[in-house]
């Protein structure tokens, strides 16, 4: 099904992978930054949703994040980028396959009530009452868990769809609580709401549906996509030792298969490279130089493919 976009005033996408990304809102940097690292060249014309990938029999297709994970499912788009929140929220998660987790767009989906009103201090205090919410499914779920009814459809509480700015509902009298995505917690805040529940850790995710037609196509994007990921994560860690420490040093720092060791133009001494997790370096970086190793030089990875 997918490629099948008819619109003459369109170029052909028949025999390109179709590719989406969310067109604005909180994802859309950060997925454009991520194309370009992965060696994605793209020119995209004022106000068109579709752009042709010059490098790669790829097209591109901006469209809202919330729509993403809908048109994966149904097969008319290839692979997108798109939140966990909106995979579970559209109810696709057994139509698409999670291809990689991205890191970004990290936040949690919480039910929130005023801070001030002490009778709705948990999330049992607002069963029967009224919840807006851009997510009602994941919303009518939680309560249904909440009054142990197995029918999300035959809760007592009232779950109200808005489309955005949710954190306004309470203030203006059209909910007793609120359901919707909180980071920093700042709008919240903002708000007067406090957080009573979580219902969902999310992040970004790479999927793809489950009838791929350019899976070789896919498979090399998602590798791409690791490899930006690990060079995120990892620095190159080089050090000289002596060999008589080396079994010490590489129980301190293996890296994710095995050390290189390479034998130094000096009896006795080895040069050693291994890749190190980025927030765990300066305490093994403290660690090898108390074994002996000498001459610790930390590189950045710009690139990998693991
Ligand atoms: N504050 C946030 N911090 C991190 N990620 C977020 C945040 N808000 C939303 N997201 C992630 O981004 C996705 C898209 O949210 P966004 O608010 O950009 O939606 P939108 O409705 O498409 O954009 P807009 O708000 O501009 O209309 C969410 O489903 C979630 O996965
Ligand atoms: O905890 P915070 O860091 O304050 O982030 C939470 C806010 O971010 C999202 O909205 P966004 O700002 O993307 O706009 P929207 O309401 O138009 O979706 C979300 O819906 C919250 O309102």
């Amino acid at each position: 099904m997918a490629g099948t976009y008819i619109n003459t005033s369109l170029p052909d996408v028949s025999d390109r992978m179709l590719f989406a990304v969310p067109k604005k809102g909180r994802l859309y940097d950060q997925c454009l930054s991520l194309l370009s690292n992965i060696g994605i060249e793209f020119n995209r014309k004022p106000r068109h949703d579709i752009a042709l990938v010059s490098n790669m029999p790829i097209a591109l297709v901006f469209l809202p994040a919330a729509d993403i994970a809908t048109y994966v499912a149904k097969g008319n788009i290839d692979i997108g980028i798109t939140g966990l929140d909106i995979i579970r929220e559209s109810q696709t998660e057994n139509d698409v396959v999670e291809l990689v987790r991205l890191g970004f767009g990290k936040c949690k989906l919480q039910v929130q009530a005023p801070a001030a009103d002490q009778r709705l201090a948990t999330a049992e205090d607002l069963v029967g009452k009224r919840i807006v919410t851009s997510f009602i499914n994941l919303t009518r779920q939680r309560f249904a868990e909440l009054e142990g009814v197995d029918d999300p459809t035959k809760i007592k509480t009232q779950v109200r769809f808005v489309s955005g700015s949710v954190e306004a509902a309470c203030g203006l009298g059209l909910a007793d609580g609120i359901v919707d995505l909180v980071e920093s917690g700042d709008t919240m805040r903002a708000a007067g709401l406090h957080a009573v529940d979580t219902i969902l850790d999310t992040e970004s995710v790479l999927i793809s549906n489950n009838h791929l037609r350019f899976p070789k196509l896919a498979e090399t994007i998602r590798q791409r996509v690791e490899g930006i990921l690990a060079a995120r994560k990892y620095v190159l860690c080089q050090y000289n030792i002596e060999r008589e420490h080396l079994e010490k040093a590489v129980k301190v720092a293996s890296g994710r298969k095995a050390p290189t060791v390479t034998q130094l133009d000096q009896d006795g001494w080895v040069a050693v490279s291994v890749m190190i997790e980025r927030k765990t370096l300066a305490s093994k970086m403290d660690e090898l130089k108390e074994i002996g190793a000498t001459d610790i030089l930390v590189l950045q990875i710009s690139n990998t493919r693991v």
